[in-house]
């Protein structure tokens, strides 16, 4: 019992500790930072000091680097602009059937809900709270770039994946490097056509390594996978839409001290009856658009692209055709909000003009379909009439064959023969071409531009596409294998002008049969031709030049990029061509050889 008692007296109360470290642990814990709450760094310092000072430093510099680069001059806003700024300029720019359109008309649906059967011109859309855009696409001839370069805020460069990429893409970068850059995005389509994923992914490399050279490095590229039901996956536009959509723009400076202006629509004020009397009267014109850079002067002179400068009679200001939504009650925009302004594709905005009522009667810029019945019909057919039956008769052309020269009224009058017009007759056709190329400094520049890119031409769908051709090696192992495949492409090219060579030589070698011409008699006979036919190219009017393709480097099947190169093709082109006549005309078309073979044998008859 004794025991026990002296047990329990021994035992005693718990105290606890007010010090030392698991009373600071305890300590930590209630006041909210126990150790495991604290960062790395503070909780084991010495982990964290650094063992080599030039690794340190080299850290350090990195990062200010990192933190500089986003630092930005601050920006002068000097537009002013009273209410809410322009929209947001994009053209779409490549080459012929690379899917400019199609990406358009998948941009249009994604932001509005009406689509745009047939796109012409500017269309303007809401895409967002305080964003609009206005798309535009980019014709593929010289013009059109300059154009578009000098204003565009953003361009979407398409590219076909599964071809490479086109003359077309380093013209309009070579045209932006002179005007400012805007800001540039890739864009690869087509690639649903490279079957072999290996291949896909070594092309799709390849592609971005070159963009990136050209561009910038770490330039977006964005990649549109195939088409399906005829328009590109959802889910990529989706993502394509909202890039563009959020994107900052840093303004250029000259563009930021001047005002531009893209037209949306044009109306021509002139009296019709003036026009009837002299086609070539002075017109007045009435010009729509946002102005944009700093707001413009009325009594300044403004530089229209195509017709020279021009004095301003009068501006005004109209009411927003697109506007923005006034009051932002969603995150996202409803159904009413999404405008779109199209004038030229015949959607939105007659209503605000300035100084008339309009009756609408259909046509381009109306909402309501045109009713079909008849007398409705004549009534507009007669309204739209602007020249008498005569006139019409007398501009009216026929053409008999795809490339042939067209017939006009003039032609069947007099007797004179198709291919060899009369000597008055080429020197007005030389004297207009020295008219119509002016800017012949221009296309010098244009030609050197050309010259300095390296390209083969290769039919391909029935047209000739101008693939560029790289000299630096920036391709792995991978790529060389994929270039095999390719290769394949080049030999059936290959193929094609070695049977080209042998068709020239055996029409040359029966002509030679026929006349009974030595082969030096030939050669000679030859080079006069070519001499005879640069001459032509000196003589003749721009719009048969476009129908020959004398040129190598221009020849193109497709139209728009025909009727536009035509100032560009210069006497001193011409002699250019004189001198390289002997190695490349073999490439000339066979139509233009049949030609010359004409010739030689007509010579040879008189
Ligand atoms: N397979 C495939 N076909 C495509 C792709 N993109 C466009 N196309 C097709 O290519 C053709 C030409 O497309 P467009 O949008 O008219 O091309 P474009 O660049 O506007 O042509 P132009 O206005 O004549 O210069 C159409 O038949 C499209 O369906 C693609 O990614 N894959």
């Amino acid at each position: 019992m004794g025991d026990n008692t002296t047990f329990e007296e021994k035992k005693k109360s718990h105290r606890e500790r007010h010090s030392g470290r698991k009373a600071d642990k305890k300590k930590g814990k209630k006041n909210g930072n126990s150790i495991q709450e604290l960062s790395d760094r503070k909780r084991n310092p010495k982990a964290f000091a650094f063992n080599s000072v030039i690794g340190a430093e080299r850290r350090f510099r990195r990062k200010q680097d990192i933190e500089t680069k986003k630092q930005h001059v601050p920006l002068v806003d000097r537009t002013q602009t009273p209410i809410e700024p322009p929209p947001i300029l994009i053209a779409v720019v490549g080459p012929p059937k690379v899917g400019k359109t199609t990406l358009i008309n998948n941009l249009i649906k994604l932001f509005s809900k009406s689509p745009l059967l047939d796109i012409k011109g500017p269309v303007t859309i809401v895409t967002g709270k305080k964003r609009r855009i206005t798309l535009i696409e980019c014709n593929n001839d010289i013009n059109s770039m300059i154009d578009l370069a000098k204003v565009a805020d953003l361009a979407l460069l398409l590219c076909d994946a599964s071809f490479g990429f086109e003359m077309e893409i380093f013209e309009f970068l070579n045209i932006c490097q002179i005007h400012g850059m805007p800001r540039i995005m890739g864009i690869l389509t087509h690639l649903d056509m490279i079957k072999n994923s290996k291949t896909l992914k070594n092309t799709k490399k390849m592609l971005k390594h070159r963009f990136w050279t050209e561009v910038y490095p770490g330039a977006k590229l964005f990649y549109l996978s195939g088409l399906l039901h005829g328009e590109y996956l959802r889910n990529e536009i989706k993502n394509l839409g909202r890039f563009i959509s959020i994107m900052k723009f840093r303004p250029l400076t000259w563009r930021m001290t001047h005002s531009y202006l893209l037209a949306d629509r044009y109306e021509d004020l002139t009296n019709l009856e003036l026009i009837r009397q002299n086609p070539k009267c002075d017109r007045n014109i009435s010009i729509y658009g946002y102005i944009r850079g700093v707001s413009l002067n009325k009594n300044s002179s403004v530089h229209i692209a195509g017709f020279g400068d021009i004095k301003i009679h009068d501006i005004s200001y109209l009411p927003d055709p697109c506007p923005l939504p006034e009051t932002v009650k969603k995150r996202a925009l409803i159904e009413k909000e999404k405008l779109i302004y199209a004038p030229f594709s015949g959607v939105g905005g007659i209503v605000y003009d300035k100084d008339a009522v309009y009756v609408e009667l259909g046509g381009s810029h109306s909402h309501r379909k045109r009713d079909d019945d008849e007398a409705n019909n004549i009534v507009t057919n007669l309204i739209e009439t602007k020249e008498a039956l005569d006139v019409k008769m007398q501009h009216s052309e026929l053409q008999l064959f795809t490339d042939g020269k067209k017939l006009t009224a003039d032609d069947i009058d007099s007797d004179s023969s198709l291919y060899n017009s009369d000597s008055e007759d080429k020197i007005q056709k030389h004297s207009n071409i020295k008219e119509i190329n002016d800017d012949v400094g221009l296309n010098k520049e244009l030609n050197k531009l050309r010259k300095s890119q390296t390209h083969t031409e290769i039919e391909c769908d029935g047209r000739i596409r101008r693939k560029v051709i790289f000299n630096d090696s920036d391709m792995d192992t991978d790529d060389e294998e994929e270039l095999v495949q390719k290769d394949a492409t080049y030999s059936t090219m290959k193929k094609n002008d070695k049977s080209i060579h042998s068709k020239v030589s055996d029409i040359l070698k029966s002509l030679e049969e026929s006349n009974g011409m030595s082969t030096v008699a030939r050669k000679a006979e030859e080079k006069e031709l070519f001499q005879t036919k640069a001459n032509c190219v000196l003589q003749e009017t721009p719009e048969e030049l476009n129908k020959n393709d004398y040129t190598i480097n221009y020849e193109s099947s497709d139209s728009d990029h025909e009727t536009n190169e035509n100032s560009s093709k210069t006497e001193s082109e011409a002699e250019d061509l004189l001198s390289d006549a002997s190695d490349e005309v073999v490439i000339v078309t066979m139509k233009q050889m049949k030609i010359l073979a004409k010739q030689s044998q007509k010579q040879k008859i008189y």
